[in-house]
């Protein structure tokens, strides 16, 4: 009788191949999958500070003077911003909070990972999720006493060949109802901002902060970038923004459960006043397309629980 027991099932045979690696140390997480593509995440802020495609492209903009020992929010990368956008409304009860919030600015905790195979058969890559989590307990007194609810947030970074997923979960777990708003702060690396266009927001409504307009209409299909923009398009009808370089197509970010999307540059004088923005003329490199939900705000009854986040396509 012929003994099968040893010949290796399809499954067992691929899970004997190279297997994603993941890397935790004191500051962070570094997870690779065998076909190249590495993402890199620190604790601070759960902030993903490096995404690599294939071939070693970085996809994501980080300032070289950023600040990652904790002691401020990340610069580039992308940072996330809860429980509110930009400065906090005074008659608000985010009003005593940080601008963008407090959660790009804490330790989360590591939570694991998880990997999983892809099956050719149903086009799936490959993938590996790194899970962070921030609770309301781990705040210091003065934060808690800033925004006194009991939450709890995991944020779910997958890695895949396909691109980049990152998810927010809140939960309320407290009894009274809060309200606030997320969006997921990303630094697109562009190699050249003036030949960088952005598709996907056609005839959208937006707010302008540079010209203190609080309401335009997109009237171009597509939107070039040729001085200081910070801009919030609202309730998008279409789900995917495109960055193209040189009419090419860069990248597709792809918003679940999100509607709206802030796109931001500073541009040479607002870069010339960050500390923390270099090199000077980096603003040259980087595009910010930021995924949220910022326009109004969200209300979570206790004990209930939401989801929001976006994958990144590099398409290289
Ligand atoms: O300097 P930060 O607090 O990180 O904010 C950086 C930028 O974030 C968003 O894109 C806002 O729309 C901008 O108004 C703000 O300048």
């Amino acid at each position: 009788m012929v003994d099968r027991s040893h010949k290796p099932s399809a499954i067992s045979a691929k899970a004997a191949g190279p297997q994603p690696t993941v890397d935790v140390s004191d500051n962070g997480v570094t997870a690779k999958l065998p076909t190249g593509e590495s993402v890199e995440v620190l604790l601070h802020g759960a902030s993903v500070i490096s995404w690599k495609s294939k071939g070693e492209v970085e996809n994501l903009w980080l300032s070289e003077s950023a600040v990652l020992d904790g002691s401020k929010p990340v610069r580039g990368g992308i940072p996330v911003v809860f429980p509110n956008f930009g400065p906090a409304p005074k008659d608000h009860a985010t009003s005593k909070n940080p601008q963008h919030g407090f959660a790009r600015n804490v330790r989360w905790e590591f939570l694991g990972k998880s990997t999983s195979e892809g099956e050719a058969s149903k086009g799936s890559d490959d993938s590996v999720k790194l899970d962070f989590g921030l609770y309301s307990t781990a705040l210091s007194d003065e934060a808690r006493k800033a925004w006194p609810y009991d939450f709890g947030l995991v944020y779910s970074v997958t890695l895949s060949q396909e691109g980049l997923r990152t998810v927010l979960n809140v939960r309320n777990e407290g009894k009274e109802a809060f309200e606030f708003q997320v969006l997921l702060h990303t630094y697109l690396r562009v190699k050249d901002i003036s030949k960088t266009t952005i598709n996907g927001l056609a005839s959208a409504t937006y707010s302008d902060k540079v010209l203190s307009l609080p309401t335009a209409t997109q009237s171009t299909p597509t939107l070039s970038i040729n001085g200081e923009v910070d801009r919030v398009y609202k309730s998008l009808a279409q789900d995917t923004t495109s960055v193209l370089e040189g009419g090419k197509p860069r990248f597709d970010v792809v918003r679940d459960n999100l509607v709206d999307t802030v796109v931001w540059n500073p541009w040479i004088e607002k870069a010339k006043g960050m500390g923390d923005f270099s090199p000077k003329d980096g603003y040259k490199n980087m595009l910010c397309v930021e995924v949220g939900a910022v326009d109004g705000w969200q209300k979570l009854d206790g004990g209930e629980g939401w989801e929001g986040g976006q994958v990144i396509r590099s398409l290289l």
